[in-house]
């Protein structure tokens, strides 16, 4: 979340970590069990920085559980929603249901869904508005491909996606809004933009949002990073002015190396 003291704001870091097609649901309880515990034993704050799971739909009810009976403070949410609240839509699932379920967030675009099942930016706003339609906080997944930066057109590629994406969303529900920069290059290749990359593009995000709304709005929005995230690098894009976060893959599959990505303040004060 992000708090306002006096007209400053304080955006919480959000460490995301994005499952995928993995962990079935008796997986999944276990690896919710074995992070809460670990971020535990280190006497991890939660009050200073969000973790929050992506696990498949079908976890969700098991993780809900889990949650509520051990009163974890982890946060989860949904991969995807339809844009869609009810009717003959096989397949899809409502934000209602996902709310149902206390999800808090819902990735919404993600490069893998742009890709293999073709949404577009128009299905993107609109999947935008289902998710605060149903209470949920949407992140918002962007970024370039490969030919897009060998074209020096990362910036310009993005901020379409960006603006395509968020069209109708009003300044009072963009207020919510985390914004997840993904350069679809560094997905699952191990190629981790550099933090100046992800500063770069933050801070054209940041500043694209100013224009798209106002200045208290860009700056209450929460950015993250995603792209070969890994607890070896976290801390050092986790330490740039306008990233706020990071949407992690891979490496949010193993509690101890994901619990380490959240832990990234440690390792910057250890430096
Ligand atoms: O949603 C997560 C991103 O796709 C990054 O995945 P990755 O950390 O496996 O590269």
């Amino acid at each position: 979340m992000t708090t306002q003291t006096n007209g400053a704001f304080d955006r919480t870091p959000l460490i995301a970590g994005n499952w995928k097609m993995n962990m079935d649901h008796a997986e999944g309880v276990a690896l919710v069990q074995k992070l809460a515990w670990t971020l535990d034993d280190a006497n991890f704050d939660y009050d200073r920085v969000e973790v929050a799971v992506f696990p498949p739909s079908t976890d969700l009810r098991s993780v809900q559980t889990l949650v509520n009976g051990d009163k974890l403070k982890l946060e989860y949410g949904a991969q995807d929603l339809s844009d869609q609240d009810s009717g003959a839509y096989t397949g899809d699932i409502s934000g209602a249901f996902l709310k149902k379920l206390e999800c808090t967030y819902v990735l919404v675009g993600h490069s893998e869904r742009r890709t293999i099942h073709q949404e577009d930016d128009e299905l993107c706003s609109k999947k935008v508005d289902a998710a605060y339609r149903h209470g949920l906080t949407p992140i918002l997944c962007v970024g370039e491909g490969l030919e897009e930066r060998k074209a020096g057109n990362h910036v310009g590629f993005t901020l379409e996606q960006l603006r395509g994406s968020l069209k109708g969303l009003s300044a009072s529900n963009a207020k919510t809004l985390v914004v997840a920069y993904e350069p679809v290059w560094a997905i699952g290749t191990g190629e981790v933009a550099g933090p100046e990359d992800a500063q770069e593009m933050s801070a054209a995000i940041r500043a694209e949002l100013e224009n798209l709304y106002d200045a208290e709005t860009a700056s209450a929005i929460r950015i993250l990073y995603g792209g070969s995230v890994k607890a070896a690098n976290a801390a050092a894009t986790l330490a740039e002015k306008d990233v706020d976060g990071v949407l992690v893959g891979g490496a949010s599959l193993k509690a101890e190396e994901f619990a380490n990505i959240a832990r990234f303040e440690k390792h910057v004060v250890s430096e």
